[in-house]
């Protein structure tokens, strides 16, 4: 799992180191790391680090600091270094430590075309203009030269950001009008939440996190991501002893005369996500075209011990739409795990009497932030700061949410986030939502776990699994929303070999 920390958390954990005079000692760990990480990329880039052309931006702050101990480093590795000073002021040992090596110290003060020439022609640029400290934007000036040097930037040139790329907040993952789009962020200690929740993640590109003797507790992290190392443990699989009813049966309504590939793609994904049984409660359009296409599906209603309901149900569609109020009414009273797409909700007004996950897409979440909280907010504003609303949600309709994107940010009442980067782009094609509807229905059925916390953690684990099946049915080019769903079977496979050979054990283990 990787684990993200507020701003403020890792503060809280600095202030005693600091208090007893180890104030120059993290930042000189810091320095080093970063360092490390740049003569390693200049290395795989470039070849070499003596000769490589490096520009510093430093920012008033510590974060400049870090950045003036780093240049310092590379300096004595034989790079040519410039620090620019983007504030006037700077790290005050810093910038007597550049000066004691003769390296090049300019100004903000230099002409547009100076400036614009100083970055267009680095080999690297260390992007240590403001760190924790900041808000979001850059000063008017800078963010314009950043605006520009962005639009004619060399394609093999190198970005590293320390702790963050300036310009985003590292707490809210809001960026503001401008910001440093680095390829690597070399942070401290540990994730800062905005590297994790978009926007701000995309600025971050890769993250390395560098070891400067601080300890934050892994239980204490706010924002979660799973990864490819989780999926073994956290995907339910069955027992030796287990039979199709024990593994867990899916109720699906989905799909209708006019959207009946939704319930097609739906059925598909939660088959070769491996569930005990599912039953689709439809019409026979597209009942019979999923008896075709999937022959383990059951049709008509029976007992279930998950709910996946709405995708391709549009609110017309009035004996779908009376499935669905159906399977919710029984759902509260027996408290199943429900997964909710598209046509389901409508029936949402406030507070949901079940455990269930929501997986609206930022315009649905703006349709249901109206309908729930009376808030106005547009598309635009949501993809801005999609934690921010997706929680709103969470919180109105007590429920997780999962909110669909290029990142997937899922969101619960009370309880870490989780932040599922974008696996391929490839994903945004119709379909692919109903995909992941069946795959989260999949494993509500199947992991007998339905506190909103423990939903939360298999809304995130579903989405990192819909992201590598479409890896493996993109394969770098077009996928089919189809070949998704197809593919589920083979990324959790993958996963746990995987997992079995990285510990070595017998098949029989798993
Ligand atoms: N503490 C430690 O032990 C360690 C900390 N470490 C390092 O310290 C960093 C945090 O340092 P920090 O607290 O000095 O804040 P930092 O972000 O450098 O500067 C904030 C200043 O910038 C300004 N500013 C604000 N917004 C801005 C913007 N958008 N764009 C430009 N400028 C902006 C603002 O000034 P104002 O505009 O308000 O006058 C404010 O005063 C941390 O990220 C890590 O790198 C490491 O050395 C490891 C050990
Ligand atoms: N640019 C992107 N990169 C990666 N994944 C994306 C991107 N755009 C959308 N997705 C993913 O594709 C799926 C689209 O779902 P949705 O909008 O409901 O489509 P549909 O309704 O056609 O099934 C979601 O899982 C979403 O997270
Ligand atoms: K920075």
């Amino acid at each position: 799992m990787r684990r993200a920390w507020t701003p403020d958390q890792v503060r809280a954990c600095e202030t005693p180191l600091l208090d007893a005079g180890q104030g120059d000692a993290l930042m000189s760990r810091a320095a080093a790391g970063l360092a490390n990480v740049c003569a390693t990329e200049l290395r795989e880039r470039y070849g070499h680090v003596y000769g490589s052309r490096v520009l510093a931006l430093v920012g008033k702050g510590n974060n400049g600091g870090d950045a003036l101990f780093a240049a310092c480093r590379l300096a004595r590795r034989g790079a040519h270094v410039t620090v620019l000073l983007c504030a006037g002021r700077a790290h005050p040992a810093g910038l007597r430590a550049v000066r004691a090596l003769n390296i090049d110290v300019r100004e903000l003060d230099e002409s547009d075309d100076d400036v614009l020439r100083f970055l267009l022609c680095a080999h690297l640029v260390i992007d240590g203009i403001a760190g924790t400290g900041a808000r979001a934007g850059l000063p008017d000036r800078l963010g314009e030269l950043v605006r520009r040097w962005r639009g004619r930037k060399p394609g093999r040139q190198l970005v590293v950001a320390v702790d963050v790329p300036s310009g985003v907040d590292a707490g809210t993952g809001q960026t503001g009008g401008s910001a440093i789009a680095a390829d690597v962020t070399v942070t401290f200690a540990g994730l800062k939440t905005g590297l994790l929740i978009p926007p701000a993640a995309r600025n971050a590109g890769r993250v390395e996190v560098v070891d400067i003797g601080l300890e934050l507790a892994d239980e204490q992290a706010v924002v979660l991501a799973v990864e490819a190392s989780d999926v073994a443990a956290l995907w339910p699989a069955p027992e030796p002893s287990d039979h199709k009813y024990s593994r867990g049966v899916l109720g699906l309504v989905a799909g209708s005369a006019r959207y009946p590939g939704a319930a097609v793609l739906a059925a598909d994904a939660a088959v070769s996500a491996g569930v005990g049984m599912l039953r689709y409660v439809g019409p026979d359009t597209p009942g019979g075209l999923i008896a075709q296409r999937s022959p383990e599906v059951v049709a008509g209603a029976g007992r279930v011990q998950a709910w996946a309901l709405g995708s391709g149900v549009a609110p017309d569609e009035e004996s779908q739409v009376d499935a669905i109020r159906a399977a919710l009414d029984e759902a509260i009273e027996t408290q199943l795990p429900c997964v909710l797409d598209a046509g389901a909700f409508d029936l949402i007004y406030g507070p949901l009497g079940m455990p269930a996950i929501l997986t609206p897409h930022a315009g649905e979440l703006a349709t249901l932030l109206g309908r729930l909280s009376g808030t106005i907010v547009s598309r635009e504003e949501i993809e801005a700061d999609p934690a921010r609303h997706a929680k709103s949600v969470a919180e109105a309709a007590n429920a997780v949410v999962l909110l669909k994107g290029a990142h997937t940010v899922i969101s619960q009442p009370a309880g870490p986030d989780y932040v599922q980067g974008p696996a391929t782009a490839w994903l945004a094609t119709a379909g692919s939502g109903d995909v992941l509807t069946g795959v989260l229905g999949a494993l509500a059925a199947t992991a007998g776990r339905k506190s909103l916390p423990q939903l939360a953690e298999l809304a995130a684990l579903g989405s990192f699994v819909h992201g590598q099946a479409a890896l493996l049915a993109s394969q770098g080019g077009p996928l089919r929303s189809l070949h998704v769903a197809a593919a589920v079977k083979y990324a959790v496979t993958e996963l746990r070999v995987r997992a079995r050979e990285e510990k070595n054990v017998g098949q029989w283990q798993l």
